[in-house]
């Protein structure tokens, strides 16, 4: 396999007027990574995404994509990229595996014979022959992946493949965007939930307003997270931070209570201590998991806070 890096987008920027929608960003993705662009509403995605599919012009920076640019080779730049921004279009008095003839008629070649490999790929073998306006809204972003794949890609991008999903719909797209990429696919995911992209991808970038706060591998950003904190509400959390601090755990305060962190055995403690002093308790549970907190922390507190406390330079994790 080649050196050259399947996505190699460095500087980028675009304004909207005023509004800086993607600011000086580095991306860059080697070939067979499962890459994710991980950021809530508003932080780039799209735009990113856009500037990738040469929907859009960046103003400043360059952007890669197999070693083709744009502005070099115009169209041929997305040879071997295929994938959908948004939700992917049909028509819904067609069938699945008609929409996909008409797709595969415009794409010429070799994609017209890959109609039924790649149908059975995406777990739609057997509903071919109903019209589109009869699929469930997963069986649609599924048959927008079996479009991509007929172009027989080498760098798939998704953009929020499993948004609008109901919980079956969103488990049968991450199995799909697992088997993907174990066949070696390049991917490019974009999602607003790190539980997805821990989940699926090796390496994120994690966007907030436009720009760049952390990039590089989960397994680092694990190193990273902050313990699993418990949510207690008691009839008296004066005293209950008392005892949770008398115990060496980390307490802050939450809408209902006490968000607690430390060690589970210390925790364990502190409820028998809650429950010795007479104090009732109203709720026990646990918050986002480590990753989610530490996304939070990433993408909502003040610029410059959450990577200064965490020791996560923004352009932490470089990959190459
Ligand atoms: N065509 C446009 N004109 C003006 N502003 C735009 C345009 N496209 C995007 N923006 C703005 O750029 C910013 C980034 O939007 P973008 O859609 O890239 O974010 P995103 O991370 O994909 O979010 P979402 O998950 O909500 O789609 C937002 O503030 C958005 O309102």
């Amino acid at each position: 396999m080649s050196d050259v890096l399947a996505v190699n987008a460095v500087n980028l920027t675009k304004t909207y007027g005023p509004l800086t929608a993607v600011d000086n960003i580095t991306v860059q993705i080697g070939q067979g990574e499962v890459y994710g662009i991980l950021g809530p509403n508003g932080a780039g995605k799209t735009t990113f995404l856009r500037m990738l599919f040469g929907l859009i012009r960046p103003d400043s920076g360059t952007l890669e994509v197999f070693g083709r640019s744009w502005p070099k080779n115009g169209v041929s730049a997305l040879d071997g990229v295929a994938g959908f921004i948004e939700s992917p279009k049909f028509y819904p008095g067609l069938t699945g595996r008609r929409n996909l003839q008409l797709l595969a008629g415009l794409d010429g070649g070799t994609a017209g014979r890959r109609i039924d490999e790649v149908l059975e790929v995406v777990d739609l073998a057997d509903r071919y022959r109903d019209k589109v306006r009869g699929y469930s809204f997963g069986m649609r972003q599924r048959l927008g992946v079996a479009a991509s794949l007929l172009r027989d890609p080498r760098l798939l991008v998704l953009d929020e493949p499993a948004n609008g999903l109901d919980p079956a719909g969103i488990r049968d797209m991450r199995a799909l965007v697992k088997r993907l990429a174990e066949s070696g696919l390049t991917v490019l995911l974009s999602s607003h939930d790190m539980g997805e992209v821990e989940q699926i991808c090796d390496d994120v970038t994690i966007m907030r307003t436009g720009s760049v706060v952390y990039h590089g591998s989960i397994a680092a950003l694990r190193e990273q997270a902050p313990a699993q904190a418990h949510r207690i509400s008691t009839t008296d959390d004066h005293r209950t931070e008392t005892l949770a601090r008398a115990r060496g755990l980390q307490v802050s305060h939450t809408e209902d209570g006490l968000a607690v962190r430390g060690p589970q055995r210390d925790v364990d403690a502190l409820i028998a201590d809650i429950i010795g002093a007479s104090i009732a308790l109203r709720g026990l549970s646990l918050s986002e998991t480590p990753l989610e907190a530490l996304f939070f922390m990433l993408t909502e507190s003040a610029p410059g806070a959450p990577t200064a406390d965490l020791n996560i330079p923004a352009t932490s994790g470089a990959h190459r």
